[in-house]
């Protein structure tokens, strides 16, 4: 089920919003449900159902530019699987580990990898954001902050350290990061196609030009010629909404109810 939240779309004579999908991913308990509710609601959830997979949208302005954020809060089991469903559809993805949690910080190592690995094979690189959540748990702390920057590092990919249950400015401003990633990536891929210049050399045995085509000046074919060739077409993200089966017989319930029974600070 998809959800909406944020405010309403702004009045007519604006652009269309630019649309962007968001996968936040990491191991069970790293807090990947209380930042997707924080950022969408402001409000701290202490209790969340480890099986819910759903994806939420927000009306969100970044840049003054209006933007329909889908947010998917992903509930892999212990190892990512089936994997296809965020990484054929998000445009950036948001990585957590739960600085408390050393076990978590290796998980989110083995979902960048997994993510420069997709990239790869698809030749599309969609943004990722290393998250150490749980800041204000520092004190038990098992992460240090330089080996969540050295990780982020190796990955070209920015690093924050959060927590949920502390201010909302912060969590909003690293997913409105991640939506600049994204933009920034959908602009390159919105760019006219590259043209690059080959050379081209004449084939040995081919008749003259001037013989088969009757051009008494043509001498194409016996120099390098120069041909513009496009590049191949970047892959276009598909979009989807998935929900795991698990998801689904967990909560049919609209997403506001959840709040219903949680504790909220
Ligand atoms: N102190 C503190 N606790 C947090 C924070 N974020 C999440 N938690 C707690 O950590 C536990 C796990 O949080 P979830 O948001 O359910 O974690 P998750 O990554 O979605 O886990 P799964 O749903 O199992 O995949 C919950 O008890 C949360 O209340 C945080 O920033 N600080």
């Amino acid at each position: 089920m998809s959800s909406v939240f944020g405010k309403p779309r702004a009045g007519s004579g604006q652009s269309a919003p630019l649309e962007v999908n968001l996968a936040i991913l990491g191991r069970r308990g790293a807090g990947k449900s209380a930042l997707t509710v924080k950022f969408l609601t402001r409000r701290f959830i202490s209790e969340y159902d480890p099986n819910l997979e759903d994806t939420y949208s927000s009306e969100e302005t970044v840049d003054h530019q209006p933007v329909h954020l889908r947010v998917m809060d992903t509930a892999d089991p212990d190892t990512p699987r089936n994997c296809e469903r965020y990484l054929n559809w998000a445009h950036a993805f948001l990585v957590v580990y739960s600085m408390d949690s050393r076990q978590s910080f290796e998980d989110s190592s083995s979902y960048l990898e997994l993510l420069a690995l997709h990239a790869k094979e698809t030749q599309r690189s969609s943004p990722a954001l290393l998250l150490g959540n749980k800041l204000d748990m520092a004190q038990y702390r098992q992460v240090t902050k330089a080996e969540g920057a050295a990780l982020a590092g190796k990955f070209g990919c920015l690093f924050f350290e959060v927590s949920a249950c502390l201010d909302f400015e912060h969590v909003q401003h690293v997913f409105h990061e991640a939506v600049r990633e994204a933009r920034r990536e959908l602009e390159k891929s919105s760019l006219p196609r590259p043209l690059f210049i080959c050379e081209e050399r004449a084939l040995p045995h081919q008749a003259p030009l001037t013989a088969r085509h009757g051009l008494a000046s043509c001498t194409f074919n016996t120099l390098s010629t120069v041909s513009l060739k496009e590049m191949p077409a970047v892959a276009q993200a598909k979009l989807v909404t998935v929900k795991s089966s698990r998801a689904q017989s967990k909560r049919k319930a609209p997403t506001l109810t959840l709040l219903k029974g949680f504790k909220i600070f």
